[in-house]
């Protein structure tokens, strides 16, 4: 399995402002990231990043396949009025949920056209962050078991946090704009409990380096 994160950020990190604004990307970026997505079997997204931006995770800016969509979503909490539950039947979608999903909503979106896998976390590994989050292993076990081998993950922070420091990440890819978000309420890259030391840091090293006429950078790292 091949694991890459994209993410577009502010030169101070942001990913988002306080308020929910993330439209951080140039159009020139974007329709790279949907060329990204159209090599990909999957997207995969955070419940917070559905609630915050109702994406569709589409190739719509360039020909190409849609990937399956995945969202990690504890307690089922995607809208079903979603741009991605409107979309189910003919859009490939899996939600990962909890067993604190009620019942109901999980019938509801399987009746909808998605797949739910239902993956709890275990007393170990968990995050703080994320008490009763989805089990990011075996939730990626499964994917690798249903043919879906190259994966993209696309935020937010949080998912980003627990995939990093569950070393399941092989590359990240970050785009730079030239601004400044601030906020300290401002969601960034990486969230989740973070670590005590920077030694203790997640190691990278950088691959490529791409300066846009957009005024972005385009940075690939590899994780070590
Ligand atoms: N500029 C960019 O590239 C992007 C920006 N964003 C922004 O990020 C913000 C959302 O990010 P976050 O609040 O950090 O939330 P998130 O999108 O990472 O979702 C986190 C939520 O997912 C659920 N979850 C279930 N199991 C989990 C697990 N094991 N680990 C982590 N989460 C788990 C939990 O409910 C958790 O609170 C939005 O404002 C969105 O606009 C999101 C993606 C890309
Ligand atoms: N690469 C990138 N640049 C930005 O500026 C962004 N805000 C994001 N966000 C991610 O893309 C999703 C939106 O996808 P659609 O345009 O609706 O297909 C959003 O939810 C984030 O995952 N990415």
């Amino acid at each position: 399995m091949r694991v890459i994160m994209n993410g577009a950020m502010t030169v101070d990190g942001k990913i988002a402002t306080a308020s929910g604004d993330s439209k951080i990307s140039s159009k020139e970026d974007l329709v790279r990231v949907h060329k990204l997505r159209a090599t990909v079997d999957a997207v995969v997204v955070g419940i917070s990043t559905i609630l915050a931006d109702d994406p569709q995770l589409t190739v719509r800016l360039v020909k190409g396949k849609n990937p399956t969509r995945i969202i990690v979503d504890s307690r089922g909490r995607i809208p079903i009025d979603s741009q991605i539950m409107r979309t189910a039947s003919k859009i490939k979608t899996i939600v990962a949920v909890t067993d604190q999903a009620p019942e109901e909503k999980i019938h509801k979106l399987e009746d909808m056209g998605a797949k739910v896998l239902v993956i709890s976390e275990g007393k170990k590994g968990q995050s703080a962050a994320v008490p009763h989050g989805v089990n990011l292993k075996e939730l990626f076990r499964r994917l690798e078991k249903m043919g879906l081998r190259r994966i993209l993950v696309e935020g937010g922070g949080e998912l980003n946090w627990s995939l990093l420091r569950l070393g399941l990440v092989d590359e990240l890819t970050v785009t730079i704009a030239p601004r400044i978000a601030g906020g300290r309420l401002a969601t960034t890259l990486v969230e989740g409990d973070g670590f005590d030391e920077i030694a203790q840091g997640i190691r990278l090293k950088l691959v490529k380096v791409e300066r846009k006429k957009t005024g972005e950078l385009l940075l690939r790292y590899r994780l070590l």
